[in-house]
């Protein structure tokens, strides 16, 4: 027996929900370009969750009942209020109130297809609320109760900022949430099936992936990303600061990537977004840094931009905090680990590798006097 490190070209499960082949990502089949051009973050949720694009009363449907299911418990607030808010990273912040929504939800522990369903529908409705009143409470101002006539993407924007967004806002947000929403067997999805693979329930596989996506080599390296730009400050310095991390064999963090080899096509649409956003908002020295940093790194490592490069100056761009990239990521992610979760519940089998013993031979115990 031997082991695989990091289970690398491991296949540990059958989806059949998104798929990654020849650096082509679908999600059920459908392309990623074609989604991210043509459908909304609701009609891909529906997508993902059923593995068939909604027809328009079905997404009418969706809508609604996740514009109903937004409001989250009054204790969720006063849990952030009693936060230590200086310190706490809003990713640990969400993690513990993921686990505390299944704490409210009577029906946590049902584990029928229609319940799970209905759950599903409700943590991804609560989710951007729990996300935007932490920011609010943690910037000593009132959550905005969401506006159900708002669409998924433009209430998430409204209830963070307490204003309506503008077109163009909310329309890269719409496209960052479906670029981020599924992406096979990553880390976090595979901790969730991993988790709910013992039949615990789904906000026990959501609270887990969170905390596995909010790692730098995952989900978290967007925040890590932002960091940079903003450690290094301007055009003229990028050349030296890279070359100084390259030399100290130092990640940079937003390249490189487990299963892309020639690019993650997730990133031309948000490099395309960062363009035209950064413009806009009178900040094109940080589109050009990161063109820069990318030519580099490019050129230096043969390593192309994954998903968590560009986005961080998306994200910058639409006014966001910085250390809110990452639960932003989660936000949309739990459309996918819902999808996985529901999967694996369909048909399940207990996750359980092996490890290859590296340890010492069989040895003698030794009373605490003598040793
Ligand atoms: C949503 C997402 O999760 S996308 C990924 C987000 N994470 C990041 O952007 C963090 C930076 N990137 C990385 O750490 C890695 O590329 C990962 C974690 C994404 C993939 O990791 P792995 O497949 O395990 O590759 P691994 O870390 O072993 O790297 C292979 C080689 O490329 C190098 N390398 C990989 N990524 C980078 C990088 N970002 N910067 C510099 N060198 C890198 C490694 O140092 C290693 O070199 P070596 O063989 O000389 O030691
Ligand atoms: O697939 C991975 O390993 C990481 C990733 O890009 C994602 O989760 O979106």
């Amino acid at each position: 027996m031997s082991a695989t490190k990091g289970l690398e070209g491991i296949v540990a499960a059958e989806s059949k929900i998104s798929s990654i082949i020849d650096d082509t990502l679908t999600y059920v089949g459908y392309g990623i370009d074609d989604l991210t051009n043509n459908a909304t973050f609701e009609e891909v949720v529906f997508l993902l969750w059923n593995t068939r694009l909604p027809n328009a009363e079905e997404l009418a449907n969706l809508k609604e009942e996740l514009a109903k299911n937004m409001e989250i418990p009054a204790a969720i607030t006063d849990l952030f209020k009693s936060m230590p808010l200086n310190t706490v990273h809003p990713m640990a912040a969400l993690r513990t109130a993921v686990s505390m929504l299944g704490a409210f939800d009577e029906e946590a522990d049902v584990m029928e297809a229609e319940a799970n369903y209905r759950k599903a529908i409700r943590l991804q409705a609560k989710i951007g609320t729990v996300v935007t009143t932490f920011a609010r409470v943690r910037q000593g101002k009132e959550p905005v109760a969401p506006k159900p006539e708002l669409g998924y993407a433009a209430n998430f924007l409204y209830m963070l900022k307490g204003e309506e967004p503008a077109a163009i806002e909310i329309e890269a947000f719409d496209k960052a949430l479906i670029l981020h929403a599924d992406h096979e067997l990553n880390a976090s999805t595979f901790t969730a099936r991993v988790c709910v693979a013992t039949l615990s329930d789904v906000y026990s596989g959501v609270t887990s992936a969170i905390g596995a996506l909010k790692g730098p080599l995952h989900g978290g390296a967007n925040e890590q990303v932002m960091k940079m730009l903003t450690e290094i400050g301007s055009i003229d310095k990028v050349e030296s600061w890279v070359q100084n991390k390259l030399d100290n064999k130092e990640k940079i963090m937003g390249f490189g990537h487990r299963v892309y080899r020639k690019g993650d096509p997730r990133a031309p649409h948000l490099r395309v977004m960062s363009e035209k956003l950064t413009k806009l908002t009178g900040k094109p020295e940080l589109y050009d840094m990161s063109v820069k940093i990318h030519d580099m790194i490019v050129e230096q490592k043969k390593l192309p931009a994954n998903v968590d490069f560009f986005s961080a100056s998306v994200y910058d761009s639409l006014g966001i905090e910085h250390d809110l990239f990452t639960p932003i990521f989660a936000v949309s992610r739990t459309s996918g680990w819902v999808a996985h979760i529901l999967e694996q519940y369909a048909n399940n089998r207990l996750i359980r590798p092996r490890a290859e013993y590296v340890g010492p031979d069989m040895q003698k115990y030794v009373p605490i006097n003598e040793r």
